[in-house]
């Protein structure tokens, strides 16, 4: 059975780049295969464009950005509903199209479509509320104030673990503030991409204003970068790449958001229900697999609820389904690719080479090739990989400390800052750790922490910016000053 024939409308996958509104291949035939990592089969090709159509793509987005920073901010509004909309009708075939692609249960790629989604429509709102201001005049009879100007073409360039959100949390924004975007998926995860750019036709979005394009990723990412055209660079993924994209920025003086890396701490106080603690921490290290930037990466439990927390945790994370995401209940779908798995084989294998108990994972039982058994080890220590490196993937380290300011040192003894959880109900512990925690985002007794309200983004290695929220659409706004001098009488205003 094809892909197509798994959809309840075929023609949301596509095996093309889109470029000013045309499905488009690539001249030079060069292409890359799509794999569903859960079986192997390839799903499909997607063309690597030349250079000339990745600069033309640039032409596309220039031209058609003249009309679209035009409208007026209510009609790009309906017009960005209206995608809202059709993602909504099509969520089950995007769903589809996400967990053969990357991976992930079906319940959760249903999750990330809606997550997905609800970025449209709020950026479709907030465009509406990119108010400049009146500044009170220390020049006689004169007026002032700032505008707020889209900035121009966005380059966007996406990860592979959330091959939607990653997507829309961005382009919702850049479109809803007048700007035109160029989308470089990750090649592991094109479909949902272009799957994406079908509906924003079907929605009504002009020609130019929202392109997908594919290739040699440093290639395409060089072209963009190395633009003066392209005013902004908005990218999601790796520290190690996102060093790179913002050095390449630099020439042309870009503006350029990261999100990058995380390393998450979970804090456990002595004060804490074990099990309540435990069963949270599961939620928090598993989610996508342990393939996710918020992933509890480092947990850190007082001593003195540290072995019945481990027994909690133990207990429920033997009672994780691991499996193909389009089968039944499944808790954990497969890693990316073989490389995840071997990277995540060996960051096991150095913590235990360095004194780390390992207290379960036996992946013997992995179902295929590119699966991993979630993992619990104790006794992680920083001179492990588990204590530095990003895992990315179901392997879950537990320390113990002893006060609450040697737990807040080790939780920041790390070069990300993305995101933390503390579980704790003393109040006093909360607020110290709240402002002492060196992360952009901390949350306190809950694993959810995300949606289109939040000023999503890190501090330190983990990036520049916030995704989302209020500000999430400034990253595409130029505050242009203005002041209107020999006004005769507005003295005073
Ligand atoms: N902070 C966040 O909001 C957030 C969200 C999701 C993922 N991430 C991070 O993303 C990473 C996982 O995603 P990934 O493996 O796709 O990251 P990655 O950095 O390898 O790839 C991200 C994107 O960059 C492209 N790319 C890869 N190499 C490149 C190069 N040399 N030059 C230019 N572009 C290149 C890829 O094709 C892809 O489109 C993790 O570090 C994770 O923490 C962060
Ligand atoms: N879960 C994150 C993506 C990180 O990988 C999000 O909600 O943005």
């Amino acid at each position: 059975m094809t892909l197509s024939n798994k959809l309840s409308d075929p023609r949301l996958f596509r095996q093309y780049a889109y470029v000013d509104g045309k499905w488009t291949h690539g001249d030079g035939n060069r292409e890359e295969a799509v794999f569903d990592p859960a079986t192997g089969e390839a799903l499909g090709h997607i063309p690597w464009l030349e250079p000339h159509q990745i600069t033309g793509a640039v032409d596309a987005a220039e031209a058609a950005f003249v009309h679209w920073r035009a409208l007026r901010a209510d009609e790009r509004c309906e017009r960005l509903l209206a995608w809202y909309d059709l993602l909504q009708a099509h969520r089950e075939d995007l769903a589809t199209l996400m967990t053969l692609e990357q991976g992930k249960p079906l319940p959760d790629a249903r999750g990330e479509v809606e997550y997905g989604a609800s970025f449209v429509r709020w950026f479709a709102e907030e465009g509406k509320r990119t108010f400049g201001e009146t500044i009170p005049s220390h020049i006689p009879n004169a007026a002032l104030g700032t505008l707020k100007e889209p900035v121009g073409i966005a380059a966007l360039i996406t990860p592979w673990n959330f091959p939607l959100a990653m997507i829309t949390r961005k382009a919702a924004a850049a479109m809803a503030a007048g700007c035109t975007v160029i989308v470089k998926p990750a090649g592991e995860t094109p479909f949902s991409a272009l799957a994406l750019a079908e509906l924003a036709e079907r929605a009504g979005i002009p020609a130019g204003v929202f392109n997908v394009v594919l290739g040699e990723p440093a290639e395409v990412s060089k072209l963009l970068c190395f633009d003066d055209r392209v005013k902004a660079l908005s990218f999601t993924g790796s520290t190690r790449v996102g060093r790179l994209l913002l050095e390449q920025c630099a020439n042309t003086v870009k503006r350029v958001s990261l999100e990058l890396g995380g390393n998450a701490p979970f804090i456990v106080g002595p004060d804490m229900d074990p099990k309540e603690a435990a069963f949270a921490a599961v939620a928090a290290k598993f989610q996508t697999a342990g393939q996710d930037c918020l992933a509890a990466d480092r947990i850190l439990v007082h001593e003195s609820i540290h072995d019945d927390f481990v027994a909690y945790f133990a207990e429920r994370m033997a009672a994780l389904t691991v499996g193909n995401g389009l089968e039944g209940e499944i808790d954990l779908g497969p890693l990316i690719h073989r490389q995840a798995v071997e990277k995540a084989a060996a960051i096991v294998d150095d913590a235990i080479s360095k004194g780390a108990t390992l207290v379960a994972g036996d992946q013997s039982q992995a179902p295929g090739e590119n699966f991993f058994m979630p993992v619990l080890l104790t006794g992680v220590t920083r001179d492990m990989k588990l204590w530095h490196e990003e895992s990315f993937a179901p392997v879950a380290g537990i320390t113990a400390y002893e006060d609450d300011d040697q737990v807040i040192e080790m939780a920041n003894d790390t070069e990300y800052g993305l995101a933390a959880y503390l579980y704790t109900h003393d109040i006093r512990r909360i607020w110290k750790a709240l402002r002492a925690l060196e992360f952009g985002m901390v949350s306190v007794n809950s694993v959810k922490m995300t949606g289109p309200p939040v000023p999503f983004g890190g501090v330190k290695h983990s990036g520049l910016g916030r995704e989302g929220g209020v500000t999430g659409i400034d990253e595409y706004l130029e505050t242009k000053y203005y002041c209107l001098g020999a006004l005769g009488s507005v003295s005073g205003s």
